[in-house]
């Protein structure tokens, strides 16, 4: 069985409070975004191990174990006792993006699991399972525009739709790493709260609809803050960095033909269309 796991930007992302747990409440709207990996499972006929993982397409640190995939699987045979299994898992997706990448296989795999050998999980425990894995897993169980508090895991409706509109997506060479950007915040209530920014015209978004963690981001990692500039420059209606670093992304009028950049070698970038 295979499944596409996909990526969220954040539109909007307001760290509100550190809490006594280290973590930090926030504010923020996922949004869907169709960049995927390609995630396959398979019964194993190889009973000695639980587990094997084939990676391909772009290379992730780090050991099988610690490849949120195998966690997730791991997880659910606690529960559930599963038969061994064979793990195909093409990236696509870069790392350290704030495109929640490996969330996303994270939350998939549990779908997948739960699928495939018919488990009869929730959606609610699905996501409950999901939270243990990461702060931004839980969204992509239900995977639609949701507006998120907490740590990202507690959701009500967001009633927007951006569907038509363009979107380009430029990762450079940076790697932020999640945690130490949450380090550098100082928590505060919004000027404009993203829920009441949100409500607005795309246009004024601009203006309204800010992410935090690019006022310690950009002057750390310039080249991040040059894209967003470019972006406008190129005639985004809305640019932002997504999550905590280091990809940015804008959005263009449905219709409008995307700029051909050359942002040099290092480089990731993807064009593509809304369908939410
Ligand atoms: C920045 C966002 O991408 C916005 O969507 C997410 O909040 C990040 O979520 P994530 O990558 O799933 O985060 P995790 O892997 O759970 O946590 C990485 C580290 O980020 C910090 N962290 C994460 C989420 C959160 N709400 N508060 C935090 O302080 C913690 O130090 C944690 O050890
Ligand atoms: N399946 C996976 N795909 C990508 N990274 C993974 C995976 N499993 C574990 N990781 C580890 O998680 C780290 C963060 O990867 P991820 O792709 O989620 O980054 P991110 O875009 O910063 O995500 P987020 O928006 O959640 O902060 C990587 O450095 C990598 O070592």
């Amino acid at each position: 069985m295979i499944a596409f796991p996909n990526i969220k930007i954040n539109l909007g992302l307001s760290i509100t409070e550190k809490r006594p747990d280290g973590y930090h409440n926030l504010e923020t709207v996922f949004y869907p975004v169709a960049l995927e990996d390609a995630l396959e499972i398979r019964t194993s006929p190889n009973a000695d191990r639980k587990f094997t993982l084939h990676q391909h397409g772009m290379e992730i640190a780090g050991n099988p174990e610690d490849n949120l995939v195998v966690k997730a699987y791991l997880l659910m045979d606690k529960e559930f006792h599963l038969p061994p299994i064979e793990i195909h898992l093409y990236k696509h997706i870069p790392s350290g993006a704030g495109l929640g990448g490996g969330s996303s296989d994270a939350a998939f795999m549990l779908k997948l699991l739960n699928d495939h050998y018919q488990l009869g999980v929730s959606e609610e425990q699905l996501e409950v399972y999901a939270a243990t894995l990461g702060a931004d897993c839980a969204f992509f169980i239900k995977n639609r525009p949701i507006f998120a508090e907490g740590i990202g895991n507690i959701f009500s409706p967001a009633e927007l739709s951006l569907n038509g509109y363009q979107i380009m997506i430029i990762k450079p060479n940076v790697f932020v790493s999640t945690r130490e950007a949450f380090s550098n915040i100082h928590p505060h209530r919004p000027k404009y709260p993203v829920r009441e920014a949100i409500q607005r015209p795309v246009q004024e978004w601009k203006d309204t609809l800010i992410n935090d963690f690019e006022a310690s981001v950009f002057p750390q990692h310039p080249v991040i803050g040059e894209i967003k500039e470019e972006l406008y420059h190129q005639g985004a209606i809305y640019a932002s960095m997504s999550g905590s670093g280091s990809s940015v992304f804008g959005l263009f009028a449905p219709g409008f033909v995307l700029p051909e950049i050359d942002w040099g070698t290092d480089v990731f970038c993807f064009k593509g269309t809304l369908n939410k």
